[in-house]
């Protein structure tokens, strides 16, 4: 079977660095993976590139002659990818039907949310014979990068409310893209066990507390209702990624295998029982 992970979420919350992991843990267990770079914007990479979207269209091409500004540019460019979607045919045509594609995607998120494009290349992706996962990245931290590398920005654990914005965004992929789907907590290396629990256990209450302190009493119903939804969907649950730790990698893996292979039918259930005994 031909299957293919679309790595998605915002800007800076590890995609490409996830791409070369989940490629470097592919081949310690035997798995060859090729890496698609699907971003127009990319300046290089740190693993090695099957093929790139640059080859077909590169945002710096389309902000000069055409004069649009980033964000319209990148757009632009990802709808040129769909109307040239042959372009991608006939290089992945030169694949055998046991390749295994990843690929990495743009971190502007309006592509997920509500934009056709990205639905469009996965519906041709299934056309081609794909079994795909939506991968949907979301940062316990998020990093400024620039003139002060590295450097930690905001925590997501001293806001909720990020948390819960994160979460909301992977919904609106997952109804947008209708994938079988997995949500990734990355960063997880830089953040105390225990403080990650409290976000990704329903039952520590955690979340609706801190929303319910934090808002005004006209908000708490819609607070309650979105915890709700949080706690009661495991596919909205997210599975903490250490990418210092091979084991957090294969985790990672099983349920983007366990998706891919059981899909819809997938029974609700706390990913982090499912592998408990394994
Ligand atoms: N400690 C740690 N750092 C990470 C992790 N993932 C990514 N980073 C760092 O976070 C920064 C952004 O990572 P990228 O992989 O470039 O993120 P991206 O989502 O591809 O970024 P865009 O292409 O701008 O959307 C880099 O400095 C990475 O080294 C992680 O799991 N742990």
């Amino acid at each position: 079977m031909r299957c293919c992970q679309i790595v998605m979420g915002p800007a800076g919350t590890g995609k490409s660095t996830y791409c070369k992991n989940m490629h470097e843990h592919c081949a310690t267990t035997g798995r060859m993976t090729y890496i698609v770079n699907l971003d127009p914007a990319a300046d290089n990479f740190d693993y090695p590139v099957a093929f790139d979207i640059r080859d077909l269209i590169s945002l710096e091409d389309v902000m000069e002659e055409l004069g649009y500004g980033p964000n319209g540019g990148l757009v632009y460019c990802m709808e040129y990818l769909i109307q040239n979607l042959d372009w991608l045919q006939d290089l992945l045509v030169e694949y055998s039907d046991d390749d295994y594609f990843i690929f990495d995607c743009p971190g502007q998120i309006e592509l997920y949310s509500h934009l056709p494009v990205m639905k469009s290349l996965c519906s041709a992706l299934s056309d081609w014979g794909f079994a795909i996962c939506g991968v949907y990245l979301v940062g316990f931290f998020s990093y400024i990068r620039g003139l002060m590398p590295r450097q930690i920005d905001s925590l997501f654990i001293s806001d909720p409310s990020k948390f819960i914005s994160g979460v909301l965004c992977s919904l609106s992929a997952m109804v947008q893209l209708e994938l079988p789907h997995v949500n990734v907590l990355t960063k997880c290396d830089l953040a105390d066990e225990q403080e990650i629990e409290k976000y990704l256990d329903p039952s520590s209450g955690y979340l609706l507390e801190s929303l319910t302190q934090a808002t005004n009493d006209k908000w708490q119903p819609l607070s309650r209702a979105v915890c709700n939804v949080i706690n009661d969907y495991s596919m909205v649950a997210f599975v903490p990624m250490n990418i210092t730790d091979e084991d957090s990698m294969e985790v990672v893996l099983q349920h983007i295998d366990h998706a891919i292979n059981y899909g819809e039918d997938m029974e609700p259930k706390e990913p982090k029982d499912e592998f408990a005994d394994e």
